[in-house]
């Protein structure tokens, strides 16, 4: 039923091959109920619909990545998770790669549960990647890194969000070592499962914010400690530009795929200027 979408292989080859050809930009998929209003759409899942659609039209072919904000297609109800579902399948089918970010966590057993619903490929959900909290623990995602190995999926572990309000948690420390350099340790371990010889990214990445990267440095936090993929959330409405993503990163940028939502959408609903809000930000990214 669904697409095979860029490049062949597991996650992490996919999204490598989706960054060589498009960049690093994934543009986020956020249906704010004002959003739907100032487009002229219905506030209801006719409406998330025909917004979904329009933002896949303008991202295929102009960057590689998509990202659904859960949380806006949950308030509708059923009928809003249905239009999500659909959304997800025709974004495959352009061509693009779909994380889902709905932070799943849980203990063990729920959370393989979680995982089956959202990397199943015969899963109505099935995405490439869901966005995964390790706050119950690092073990505790341990059914879901097995379901994305078994259905050649990704995970994106929470490590240093762009909410200034982590960082109370987040940059907590035990013996020195940080809540957020743990996570970092865990998923470059997690990742240590690559055949040999594989190049490019690994399928189990992390969370840092655009708008947070540069703490990941202060507190001696080393993004590079495996070829993690990077997505960063933060980039035009929270703040963070091109420049600052850079210098944040730094070496560790070569890693990062940038989420643009809301600096991207506010572009819409013209086909035209929403596109070219797309390849704008792409090539502001690259
Ligand atoms: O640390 C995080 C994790 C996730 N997000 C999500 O990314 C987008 C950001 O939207 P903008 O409109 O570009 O600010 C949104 O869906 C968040 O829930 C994040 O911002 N920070």
């Amino acid at each position: 039923m669904t697409a095979a979408p860029e490049g062949s292989g597991g996650f992490g080859a996919r999204l490598t091959a989706a960054m060589e050809r498009h960049g690093r930009l994934c543009v986020g998929l956020d249906p704010h109920p004002g959003m739907l209003t100032t487009w002229g759409l219905n506030d209801d899942a006719s409406g998330l619909r025909e917004f979904g659609h329009r933002v896949i039209a303008a991202t295929a072919g102009r960057a590689g990545v998509i990202k659904p904000q859960v949380a806006f297609f949950e308030r509708y109800g059923v009928s809003g998770m249905q239009a999500l579902a659909e959304i997800q399948r025709e974004a495959r089918e352009a061509g693009l790669l779909v994380i889902a970010d709905a932070k799943r966590g849980d203990i063990g057993s729920t959370m393989a549960a979680y995982a089956e619903a959202w990397l199943d490929p015969e899963s109505e959900f099935a995405a490439d990647a869901l966005t995964v909290t390790p706050f119950l623990g690092f073990g505790s995602l341990a059914p879901a890194v097995e379901a994305a190995a078994r259905h050649g999926a990704g995970l994106f572990v929470l490590a240093l969000t762009s909410n200034p309000e982590g960082q109370q948690v987040q940059l907590a420390a035990r013996e020195h070592v940080t809540v957020a350099e743990q996570i970092v340790r865990a998923v470059a371990q997690a990742d240590t499962g690559r055949e040999a010889g594989q190049e490019g990214l690994a399928d189990i990445g992390l969370v840092v914010g655009a708008t947070t990267a540069s703490l990941a440095a202060e507190h001696g936090i080393d993004l590079t400690a495996g070829p993690m993929p990077i997505l960063a959330p933060g980039y035009g409405a929270q703040g963070a530009t091109a420049q600052s993503l850079r210098a944040g990163f730094g070496a560790a940028y070569p890693q990062v795929l940038v989420n643009a939502s809301r600096s991207i959408l506010a572009a819409g609903p013209a086909p035209k200027a929403l596109a070219e809000a797309v390849e704008r930000a792409a090539a502001e990214l690259r």
